[in-house]
């Protein structure tokens, strides 16, 4: 594949991609599946819901890569200190093996103009994984969201001290393309973005315009499907017009 006159293999692309194992009916079996893929490819990290996060940490041991905690999952509206709580137990369940987080923010409070407050969600969670190397990512919600609520919240996101700013769970719609170059716009440049909840469908294609549009990583439940389209050619192909 090729981004912007830079060729990226397999590996390179493997590396940018959040794996996710977040069905409410995946089994012991889909984190096994999930971790095996994981190793072979190179993914970043393999996220699953908290409950499995010991296990994931465990299976993907040694490798390098993050048992990805997500949590506040998929709604956003605990209190505070239940995120906290959610947080600070999955991490110590994998007792200090490599983790990540990923949050969904408080969406009410952004809409209804309490920035402070959504901030402050924000930054509860990001000062109690201070200090231990996790990723800390702010999950949006952008389909949720017009322009000035996107930009807004990568505003308080950052202000918050997150590594990541992320548009979506997909669970309340698919991000759109163009979301990517807003949260560019408003992020200072050393918070990335994670692209993610755009499905399964055309899965490959949108990967290939998000990565082109400055995502940093991207989240999706067929990261092997990713890697193996973007890495046969076809994206070369692709990135003609583009590039
Ligand atoms: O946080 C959510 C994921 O990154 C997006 O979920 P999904 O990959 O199952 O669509």
């Amino acid at each position: 594949m090729r981004i912007n006159g830079t060729v990226w293999s397999a590996r390179d692309i493997a590396a940018r991609i959040d794996h996710t194992v977040l069905a409410p009916d995946a089994t012991r079996k889909d984190m096994e599946n999930a971790c095996v893929l994981a190793r072979a490819y190179g993914f970043k990290a393999v996220f699953t819901n908290p409950y499995w996060t010991p296990l994931v940490a465990e299976l993907l041991d040694g490798s390098g890569i993050a048992a990805g905690i997500s949590a506040a999952f998929p709604l956003g509206s605990l209190s505070t200190d239940a995120k906290v709580a959610e947080v600070m137990d999955a991490v110590a369940r994998v007792d200090g093996k490599p983790c990540a987080v990923d949050m969904v923010t408080n969406i009410a409070l952004l809409k209804e103009g309490h920035f402070d407050d959504y901030t402050r969600d924000i930054a509860a969670v990001v000062n109690a994984v201070e200090g231990r190397g996790i990723i800390v990512k702010a999950i949006l919600e952008t389909s949720l969201l017009n322009a000035e609520e996107i930009r807004t919240a990568c505003r308080c996101a950052a202000e918050a001290g997150v590594d990541f700013v992320k548009t979506s769970t997909g669970r309340a719609g698919a991000p759109a393309l163009s979301h990517i170059r807003i949260m560019r716009e408003a992020l200072p440049a050393h918070v990335g973005i994670k692209f993610s909840g755009f499905g399964t469908l055309n899965a490959p294609e949108l990967a290939l315009w998000a990565f082109f549009l400055g995502a940093d990583v991207l989240g999706s439940p067929c990261g092997d499907v990713v890697v193996d389209v973007l890495s046969s050619g076809y994206a070369e192909v692709g990135m003609l017009a583009g590039s």
